[in-house]
């Protein structure tokens, strides 16, 4: 089986009809979640899945659509199916998931005291590919999001770039296409107002339509339908295809 992409979710943090921007990668031996929001357990439920059917899950930032489900993921794998899910994370994002995101609903004294105790992590170092299973490499690419908040878009495998929430960086992918290969693009999208902390449209739009080709857009609003027509030479990524990578 060749490497798989179904998104578990396309919405914004504020979707309700899409779910949070959460995604499995998987083969026929290996299955990784790409952030696990809110949403993530209800999606995979309405899919016939659990927790137990992924390998390891790994984190871009940290905003609630996309770490929001960690302590029910935790507390599961903990209590029903005792084992520790791989956690990649990126090394400066190791402590604050712990002290500032987990560690009010997870601790319990003498048994769970740290991010180990409910994780087998693997802090990835940014700007380096990292072997993840047979068919998967990542590399963690800082981009830009909230002001002093790390957030890390991830190149897999030498050719697919799956955007973070990030504010517009044409160079970026202007230098991903035209020096590292890159084939597709996954990419957040914002429809409306400007792009403070997110990649507006209008702003993509922008782009040649030999980049905008590459590009698949997700991490959208409910009102995802108005905009079909407004695209360009994008696509829209939907929730619960499967896409061959
Ligand atoms: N400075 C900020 C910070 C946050 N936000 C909104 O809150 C959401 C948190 O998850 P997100 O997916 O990063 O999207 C953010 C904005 O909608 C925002 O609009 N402006
Ligand atoms: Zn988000
Ligand atoms: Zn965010």
């Amino acid at each position: 089986m060749s490497l798989q992409l179904e998104m578990l979710g396309t919405g914004n943090a504020f979707a309700k009809n899409y779910y949070n921007n959460n995604a499995l990668l998987f083969d026929d031996q290996f299955s990784l979640l790409i952030d696990c929001g809110v949403t993530a357990p209800i999606a995979l439920h309405n899919q016939g899945k659990t927790f137990d059917d992924i390998d390891a899950v790994l984190i871009t930032h940290i905003h609630a659509d996309h770490v929001g489900g960690l302590e029910e993921l935790a507390f599961k794998m903990k209590y029903l199916h005792h084992r520790k899910m791989i956690l990649y994370i990126a090394d400066d994002l190791v402590e604050t998931l712990w002290e500032n995101t987990l560690k009010g609903g997870c601790y319990q004294a003498g048994e769970i005291t740290s991010l180990n105790d409910i994780f087998d992590v693997r802090p990835l170092q940014p700007l380096k590919p990292h072997y993840i299973s047979e068919h998967i490499t990542v590399e963690l690419i800082p981009t830009k999001h909230i002001p002093e908040k790390s957030s890390y878009s991830l190149y897999l495998n030498e050719n697919i770039f799956y955007s973070s929430d990030m504010v517009f960086d044409p160079a970026l992918l202007s230098h991903l296409i035209n020096t590292r290969g890159c084939k597709t693009i996954f990419h957040e999208c914002q429809f409306q107002g400007s792009g403070v902390v997110h990649t507006t449209l209008q702003e993509l739009l922008s782009l040649p339509l030999e980049i905008q080709q590459y590009i698949y857009l997700m991490h959208y609003g409910d009102d995802k339908d108005r905009y079909i027509d407004q695209i360009g030479d994008m696509t829209f990524l939907e929730q619960n295809l499967i896409y061959e990578l």
